[in-house]
């Protein structure tokens, strides 16, 4: 008896000093019921678990294989939880969150010459800028987001405050022919852009400097292609409005005789580095040529139902090969950057259009929203799955709630039951955002206030439209 308890008290010391160090230290470990990786060799892990070093993956299986072969100062439980990759906002202006409800029930057009552009011309300035992206930061943090792409005004500012919330982004400063804020037009908005774009490249992993001419009806065919030989010129990526409404093809046909993708093709603009947001309107050679040129596609749907712009072909475009990606557009339009919402209106609407409710599987969106979104921005290298060797841009789901039980399929809940609250962990580049729902990198309490500021100062000296 005596015997074999101190056997077993030897082996207990032999796995704390030996087995313990033939495990590989890493920084963290981070577990879930299942770990939806959008990798085809190994898409569900029932009780698997992600080992985390250096910011990036280095190991994916079940939990015991994981705890086995390595050890974490850092240990994130997966009981109840879903570990899957962060969500990918492929479209918005992030920080026109202090806008959210400003004008709404409008046509696109109306919206942004009546509206939109006249109010950013009179509030847009860096502390509006410092406030609505911190403001967007903490909405997309709580929400699962871990990439985001930001199509708007006053990059270095925005930059800053992606660099200290820690979410990745890819930051596209917007150059356009006429004034907008700081600028005249687009000569001093576009060279400023350009500089932003030299500054930033390789300084920050995480954040992606981008170009971004609003759209073919607000940027001259000279313009669109300056911006697009800069892309080439200093390698980077390039984003536009694009097909948006119905509006917008008869005035690029009036104009240039073409639709507005044939339009970018004529001035040899379309290429994989090219993203262009919304793309409701193409017609079937376009949606060809799109797939030709590797131009990749994010869909808004929340926007383009709210704006009535229409309901974007995007069953016809995944079918024809296009990387499409999900986006919010920004939360005037929207009104929020709720991904999971975009994720639940894509599996639905597009089963409505074509009474076929085949159309689009949970998968398929799901993975739109991550891997999806990831290709259509060229970071599929780095981000959208959870595969060894890409970033740790992960977020853990939680499924206890009334709404997501019981559960039968995971996919399932995630795309027709989940909402972001449900979203408990953060992680981006291996770095813990929020755990538990708590958010670490964003003074809540202080933006709230500053943003409650801002939208009352907005409140008072609003022109009226006319
Ligand atoms: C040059 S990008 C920033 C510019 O775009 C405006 N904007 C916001 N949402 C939309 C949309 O859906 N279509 C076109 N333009 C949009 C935003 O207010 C900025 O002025
Ligand atoms: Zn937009």
């Amino acid at each position: 008896m005596l015997i074999a308890f101190t056997g077993q008290v030897a082996l207990a010391q032999y796995n704390y000093r030996w087995g313990n160090q033939h495990r590989q230290r890493v920084e963290m470990i981070v577990g879930g019921d299942f770990v939806v990786t959008m990798n085809d060799a190994q898409p569900v892990i029932k009780n698997g678990a992600v080992a985390i070093n250096n910011g990036k993956i280095v190991a994916l299986d079940t939990e015991d294989k994981i705890l086995a072969a390595y050890r974490a100062s850092k240990r994130l439980p997966g009981e109840g939880k879903v570990l899957m990759p962060g969500l990918v906002n492929g479209h918005s202006h992030t920080a026109m969150v202090l806008f959210r409800g400003l004008a709404d029930d409008l046509s696109l057009q109306d919206w942004l010459q009546n509206y939109i552009f006249p109010a950013e011309g009179q509030f847009v300035n860096e502390n509006f800028i410092r406030v609505g992206e911190t403001l967007a930061c903490w909405e997309m943090i709580s929400g699962g987001t871990t990439t985001f792409v930001d199509m708007y005004f006053k990059p270095d500012v925005a930059a800053r405050v992606v660099e200290r919330c820690g979410l990745r982004a890819v930051i596209a400063p917007s150059s356009i022919d006429f004034p907008s804020p700081g600028f005249r037009g687009w000569d001093d908005a576009f060279a400023a852009a350009v500089d932003f774009v030299k500054r930033w490249k390789g300084r920050n992993p995480r954040i992606i400097p981008a170009l971004a001419p609003h759209a073919p009806y607000t940027v001259s065919p000279e313009h669109l292609t300056q911006a697009i030989q800069a892309a080439r010129q200093y390698d980077v990526p390039l984003t536009i409005h694009l097909a948006e409404t119905q509006t917008e093809v008869q005035d690029i046909q009036q104009r240039y005789n073409a639709t507005p993708v044939q339009h970018l093709e004529n001035l040899g603009f379309l290429e994989s580095r090219v993203f262009a947001a919304h793309v409701v309107w193409p017609n079937e050679s376009e949606i060809a040529l799109m797939a030709k040129r590797g131009v990749g596609v994010i869909h808004n749907p929340d926007s383009n139902l709210k704006l009535a712009s229409g309901f974007a072909p995007v069953p016809a475009m995944v079918q024809a090969g296009i990387q499409v990606g999900l986006g919010t557009d920004g939360a005037a339009s929207n009104n929020d950057l709720d991904m999971w919402e975009a994720i639940r209106l894509t599996a639905l609407i597009h089963k409505g259009k074509s009474l076929d409710p085949t159309t689009l599987p949970a998968k398929t969106v799901l993975r739109m929203a991550t891997l999806g979104g990831a290709e259509a921005l060229g970071l599929a290298d780095k981000i959208g799955a959870i595969k060894v060797g890409l970033q740790a841009d992960l977020i853990q789901v939680d499924l206890t709630s009334a709404h997501l039980t019981p559960l039968y399929d995971v996919i399932s809940h995630l795309v027709y039951a989940a909402k972001a609250q449900d979203v408990d962990t953060v992680i981006v580049d291996g770095q813990v955002l929020m755990s538990e729902r708590q958010v670490f990198t964003v003074n809540t309490e202080q933006i709230r206030r500053e943003a409650i500021r801002i939208g009352e100062q907005i409140q008072a000296e609003l022109r009226p439209s006319n």
